[in-house]
């Protein structure tokens, strides 16, 4: 209220309070109304906001059309304001910033938001509601904020007449809202404001609804945390929040994640490492709820994270690469097309030769799913249950039988059967495992399949009691995956916190379980040979010991600040509901985004992944196809090496040499290229990850020009770009001349186009990769293999609004970039310089956030390292990455991963005292070694 208002209702109030004579009039406690009554000049809830004062109710009546002269509002209120001007601020009001305003119901938006952050948690809130904008507006503005409203009364009235409903017109004037009014108090038919105002002009009565609402928080203390965080910066997206819902638990469990997203935004600038079988925290819930909800001890682990079930699905079968395997007929629609075929089954010669695996369908109903795995036999069973059968662990315990007879191992899929809610309902397969352990030739695969918030957001996981098939399937997605996206553990580990902390702690002690029979080893079938060969050999990322905390400079991840706009976008693509596809259209970004940056118009077909990594694994599974040869030039980013072995590519290293900065160069591929039959070549550029090189224009376009004399096909690798050091001096790329040239010169030569936006729009978790493909038959080809893990609308929503941030060379998002380049290029210098003292030689990078350098100090030096067990070691260029985590903890990787003989690999986008910790561990390192 305004401040002659405050006298006004003083005098107003001792009217109230004092009968005639003066006297105080008591209430049945012995009080008086000015014991109990405050009025202070404040504008909406500033007051209360200000002086911390938590309020019990909050009632209001304030306008809610907008000041016919909008000039007027903007006037500063003060003692002498004119009466005309004060009067008008009873009945009008101005923009206020918020989406309601387009209805004028702007300061009602802000006193509720502002109500939010001052009412009690069981507080209420009542409003007069004029009802002109129509019910379902007015609703919304209260209901999209996390409010329940019950209705106390509803009227028509009849129009105030000092109040002009011209601005009501003038919005009908711009937009297809029509408002609400009726004809005299009996019209029952609604007319819009313009008609109103003509009929009103012309003497007619005009009359509208006014309701009074009572709205109550639904989850208090979240949606103050959600407003909090929205409060502290991004304003913004409040108009994008959406937290209502026809069915209540839905909203809670919205309002729940995006609590808890707030609260991770506000109090930790990045996402920390999460190791490839899923985030730690993730799966203890996951275990937490199947100990406390199904009373089955597992720990965290028993339990593998996957992007999806069937990725899940499709992983295993590679790991194990059976001759046969069953697949329930609802679980095969994403396995490669190739293995949906029996004609191999009988030519047992020719499958070994062409290693392809075969899958046959199978009705998931559990008789007829076994007479098939009787017949056939297969090596590998992946099945459902019918619904009819979950209830009892009946069919389970026949299936376990069977495929422990037949030497099978069993994928039981609980998916459709699997309830997050605190009263799930009976499940057999679950039931059985509380007394009985899982038997080693089995394991469950289960998807969160069912989100009615966020549709099609998925994660799966995989429980198993057997060390070795945990370990393997970890390393299993991490060679082909990556990772599983951390928001979408995050998402649903939040769903499972809250089921926990409905439970009181299990005061009972574990059941005693019966250990199953397991099958024989020989009978069963083991993991295939390339993945035992890669699984023994490959450096993959160590297991996290307990309580130890491991320095990683061996992940391609930044672990840099997520900057605002990065924040905001995430936080905006989860609070929407109902995108548009125009919003999630994210191929017309990538396009113009490929063709600014790289001048590359020529992608027809775009696929995107969570990961490029998972992407690259597709094209190499069509290189095979085609009986292509992957040719890498020492010095390329390991994984990529590791995961085209444990697909078993043909690969041929195409030599690199120091003096070139380990580049690939025109005459060392034309020498390679010379004697390989169909070249894939993988260029990583124009940043090369590990060694932080950059191709120039002149360069790429002469190694682009000899693979297209051999006709060779070309992943060119533009995941690790975007933050070369000196832009200005290298001057970018434009593809398109040259390839326009090529592409006329040889019909078999194609070039793609991979990438993954993370590191250069500094996304950090949020992972998303693309693909632009531009040939028919490759296309074709590179569709059969339709087990990817895709990005989910939401991502999708915000890679699209970073991407149109980042077209514009200014503001925010550009400053962001710019300082992480700047951050990278000094953070790079200090390491060079640490590495440098300690007896390294370091390859200077010129870009992005991966460098490498030589051990020359240690090599062939014996050291005694002290750790847990005293040991001496002669070091070298790949056993010292044991060396240093042992005796550090940090981890980097050494030249068996870059392929470089003698340079291990270090990435720089630590957290910041992270990364001075890492160059502590080098000093340190040196210490030791050179005792
Ligand atoms: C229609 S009158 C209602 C008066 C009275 N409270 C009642 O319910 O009968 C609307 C009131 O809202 C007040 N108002 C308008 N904008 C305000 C603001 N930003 N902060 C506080 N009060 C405001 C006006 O001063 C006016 O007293
Ligand atoms: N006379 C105003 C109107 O018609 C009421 C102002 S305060 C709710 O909306």
């Amino acid at each position: 209220m305004v401040s002659f208002q405050v006298k006004i209702s003083w005098i107003n109030l001792y009217l109230n309070a004092l009968d005639e004579k003066g006297q105080p009039i008591l209430d049945s406690e012995n009080r008086t109304l000015l014991d109990r009554v405050e009025f202070h000049e404040s504008d909406l809830l500033a007051y209360c906001r200000d002086n911390d004062i938590q309020l019990e109710r909050i009632v209001g009546c304030i306008p809610q059309i907008l000041n016919p002269n909008p000039d007027a509002m903007s006037k500063m209120i003060t003692e002498n304001a004119s009466e005309e001007f004060l009067y008008s601020l009873s009945n009008y009001c101005a923009l206020q910033g918020f989406v309601e305003d387009q209805f004028g119901l702007g300061l009602i938006a802000r006193a509720v938001e502002e109500g939010i952050s001052v009412i009690k948690s069981t507080g209420i809130m009542i409003f007069n509601m004029g009802g002109r904008p129509g019910q379902g507006v007015c609703k919304r503005l209260f209901e999209r904020r996390g409010f329940c409203i019950t209705k106390l009364w509803q009227t028509k009235i009849l129009q105030a007449a000092d109040t002009d409903i011209s601005a009501l017109v003038e919005i009908e004037k711009n937009s297809p809202h029509r408002f609400e009014f009726f004809m005299g108090l009996s019209g029952d038919q609604p007319i819009c404001a313009r008609t109103a105002w003509a009929y009103g002009k012309a003497g007619g009565r005009i009359s509208h609804a006014l309701s009074v609402y009572s709205c109550q928080l639904r989850q208090p203390n979240q949606v103050k945390t959600i407003f909090d965080f929205l409060k502290s910066g991004f304003q913004e997206i409040s108009g994008s929040l959406d937290l209502s819902f026809q069915d209540d638990s839905v909203a809670d469990e919205k309002i729940s994640f995006l609590a808890y997203l707030s609260s991770i935004f506000k109090e930790t600038a990045c996402f920390p490492y999460e190791p490839p079988a899923g985030s730690l925290r993730f799966r203890s819930l996951i275990a937490g709820f199947m100990k406390k909800y199904h009373h089955i001890p597992l720990n965290s682990g028993n339990v593998v994270v996957f992007p999806s079930r069937a990725v899940a699905i499709e992983n295993t079968l590679r790991l194990f690469s059976p001759r046969l395997a069953i697949v329930d007929e609802h679980l095969t629609r994403h396995l490669p097309r190739q293995w949906l075929t029996s004609l191999n089954i009988e030519t047992e010669i020719d499958r070994a030769a062409n290693d392809v695996l075969t899958v046959i369908d199978a009705p998931s109903q559990s008789d007829l799913m076994i007479e098939l795995i009787k017949k056939l036999k297969p090596q590998v069973v992946v099945t459902g249950m019918a619904h009819f059968e979950a209830v009892t662990s009946s069919a389970f315990v026949q299936l376990l039988d069977v495929t422990r007879e037949i030497g099978s191992r069993l994928f039981l899929d609980i998916s459709d059967h699997f309830e997050l809610s605190s009263l799930p309902s009976s499940n057999g397969v679950l039931k059985y495992l509380a007394g009985n352990s899982l038997p080693s030739h089995a394991a469950i695969l289960c998807g969160l399949v069912k989100n009615q918030v966020y549709m099609d957001l998925e994660v799966a996981f995989v429980i198993s009691e057997e060390e070795p098939i945990l370990k393997a399937l970890s390393k299993t997605v991490e060679l082909l995956e990556g990772n599983t996206a951390p928001i979408s553990q995050y998402y649903y580990g939040c769903l499972f916190h809250e089921l926990l902390s409905f439970q009181l702690p299990d005061r009972h002690l574990p059941a005693q379980r019966k250990c199953d029979k397991s099958a024989s080893s020989t009978d069963i079938i083991g993991f295939s040979s390339s993945a035992i060969s890669v699984l023994n050999n490959a450096e993959l990322s160590l297991d996290q010991i307990e309580n130890s905390c491991l320095i990683h400079m061996d992940v391609d991840q930044s672990f840099l600040p997520t900057p605002f706009p990065v924040k905001a976008a995430i936080f905006e693509s989860f609070s929407r509901q109902n995108m548009s596809e125009s919003e999630i259209d994210i191929t017309t970004s990538i396009k113009q985004f490929v063709k600014t940056t790289y001048g590359f118009p020529f992608g027809i077909d775009f696929t995107y992944a969570d990961s490029s990594l998972t992407l690259f694994n597709k094209m190499v599974l069509c290189c095979i196809q085609e009986g292509g040869t992957l040719c890498f030039p020492v010095g390329t980013n390991g994984s990529y090496v590791y995961s085209a072995k444990f697909l078993k590519a043909k690969i041929v290293n195409i030599p690199t040499k120091s003096e070139e900065g380990f580049k690939l160069t025109e005459c060392a591929l034309n020498q390679a290229l010379n004697n390989v039959k169909t070249p894939w070549v993988y260029i990583s550029g124009p940043t090369i990850n590990p060694t932080g090189r950059v191709y120039d224009q002149k360069e790429i376009e002469n190694l682009l020009t000899t693979c297209a004399k051999f006709g060779a096909r070309v992943i060119i690798d533009t995941s690790f770009s975007g933050l070369e050091f000196d832009y200005e001096g290298w001057g970018g790329w434009n593809l398109e001349g040259v390839l326009s040239r090529l592409y006329l010169s040889s019909s078999s030569f194609s070039v793609c186009l991979l990438g993954e936006l993370s590191s250069m729009m500094l996304t950090g978790a949020l992972k998303f990769g693309f693909l632009a493909l531009n040939q028919l038959p490759l296309i074709d080809l590179f569709h059969s293999f339709s087990g990817l893990s895709r990005p989910h609308s939401t991502v999708k929503y915000a890679i699209k609004k970073l991407l149109g941030l980042s077209e514009k060379k200014s503001g925010e998002m550009w400053g962001a970039v710019t300082r992480q380049i700047k951050d990278l290029r000094s953070r790079s210098r200090r390491l060079e310089e640490t590495l440098e003292s300690c007896g390294w030689d370091v390859l200077e990078p010129h870009a992005g956030f991966s460098m490498v350098a030589k051990p020359t100090l240690y090599l062939n030096k014996t050291t005694r390292l002290k750790n847990a067990i005293d040991y001496e070691v002669k070091l070298d260029d790949s056993n010292i990455r044991g060396a240093i985590l042992k005796a550090t903890g940090l981890c980097i990787n050494s030249s068996s991963w870059t392929g470089i003989p003698g340079y291990c690999r270090f990435t720089i986008a630590l957290e910041e005292s992270e990364f001075q910790k890492a160059l502590d561990c080098i000093a340190e390192f040196k210490r030791i070694a050179c005792l």
